[in-house]
């Protein structure tokens, strides 16, 4: 048991709006692009995912840190959100696997964060004015000075981020004992989710991560069945060297399949363009279509940034014909591309869900689909 409130804190948006909350977590002051989240379940995997890497994270879910903190959920090393906001932290954990509390952990990780009663007004603040900078201090008790600051950040848009949170070194994930390797996979980490490499290989793929800045050149020297692009923090429009390597590994005509960043990547590698979205999609209950089955999925989502592309049918690439394979069902925005004439798709949603829901799941079924779709390399 903790005592998850403490003095007094205070967060301050870029236009001059001012919460006052408790401190909860490490105290301290950060800055960061506040952004909110819908899901009801899934805190650990939040916290813990990169593509939140500068970001101030507000839950809409009014009690937060009931089943405390494990060491099995985390999908990297480390939090990674800037700040955390929060209603009501939960005083107790009560779970089985919990090893810490909710602010045991924030703490122990000098994670900032603030406990407000205004989460639902600041939430809805947000849907109408957009994501916007941020900071949550303690220390500073004048909102004026702390804006001063806020307004001397950098904005998200134009942020190359991948660099500061992808691996140092290539690293390889091995199938589960039992399940034996069929395809190598080389995913470039962009900020990539522990449980997308465990989706992949419990598939049956030995998977070699490499850092962001792998040119195409240091993919294809691998000569993996399938090449996967991750998810990951910052602005796709500033991601040059990943979608170079993108490009490289399209004309090398391999598998390949993104997620959410790696969505936004391929879109660019295609010629299409990426905006800013006002507020973002961010939880576990955002609905998509899939362009040709007409089913409906409800899947995991974390973006900011969107690929503008032609919505009402196949359009012409450098690549060929592309499609818009999903559209995102509260606005429209597009959340899927394939091409028609090559083993290429990606999605701007999480398939991998560790917190659910799983309806997407069997997208990586359809890239290990794609891989044993290739001709066999011919015999020496
Ligand atoms: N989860 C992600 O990969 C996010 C991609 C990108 N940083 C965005 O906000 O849209």
């Amino acid at each position: 048991m903790s005592e998850a409130t403490g003095g007094p804190a205070i967060l301050v948006l870029e236009d001059g709006r001012v919460f006052r909350g408790r401190s909860f977590g490490a105290p301290g002051e950060t800055f960061g692009e506040i952004v909110f989240n819908t899901g009801m379940t899934g805190y650990q995997e939040t916290l813990t995912d990169p593509s939140y890497h500068r970001q101030i994270v507000v839950m809409t879910a009014p009690h937060v840190g009931n089943t405390g903190i494990n060491d099995d959920d985390p999908e990297s090393g480390r939090i990674w959100v800037a700040g955390y906001v929060v209603r009501e932290p939960a005083r107790i954990s009560s779970n089985w696997r919990a090893e810490r509390t909710l602010d045991e952990e924030l703490r122990r990780q000098g994670v900032v964060g603030i406990a407000l009663t205004g989460t639902r007004a600041l939430t809805r603040h947000l849907r109408d004015k957009g994501a916007m900078r941020a900071a949550v201090s303690t220390v500073e008790t004048d909102p004026e000075r702390l804006l001063a600051r806020v307004l001397e950040q950098p904005p998200m848009a134009g942020a190359d981020l991948a660099g500061e949170v992808s691996t140092d070194t290539p690293y390889e994930v091995l199938p589960p004992e039992g399940t034996e390797a069929r395809f190598h996979v080389a995913a470039v980490d962009l900020g990539i989710k522990a449980m997308t490499s465990r989706r992949l290989s419990e598939r049956g793929c030995r998977v070699t991560v490499l850092p962001s800045d792998a040119t195409a050149e240091d993919i294809l020297a691998l000569d993996p069945d399938g090449v996967f692009f991750s998810n990951g923090p910052g602005d796709p429009a500033a991601a040059d060297v990943p979608v170079a390597a993108v490009r490289g590994v399209l004309d090398a005509g391999k598998p390949l399949f993104g997620i959410c960043f790696g969505n936004q990547l391929l879109g660019r590698a295609l010629g299409l363009g990426t905006y800013k979205l006002p507020f973002g999609h961010r939880g576990v209950n955002q609905p998509v279509i899939d362009t040709r089955s007409r089913k409906v999925a409800i899947t995991s989502q974390n973006h900011g940034f969107a690929v503008d592309a032609p919505l009402d049918g196949p359009f012409d690439t450098p690549y060929g014909r592309a499609e818009v394979s999903h559209i995102g069902l509260n606005d429209q925005v597009v959340e899927g591309l394939r091409l028609l004439d090559r083993p290429v798709f990606s999605v701007q949603f999480h398939p991998e869900a560790a917190a659910g829901p799983h309806d997407a799941a069997e997208l990586f079924d359809e890239f290990i689909d794609l891989m044993s779709a290739q001709p066999a390399p011919a015999a020496e």
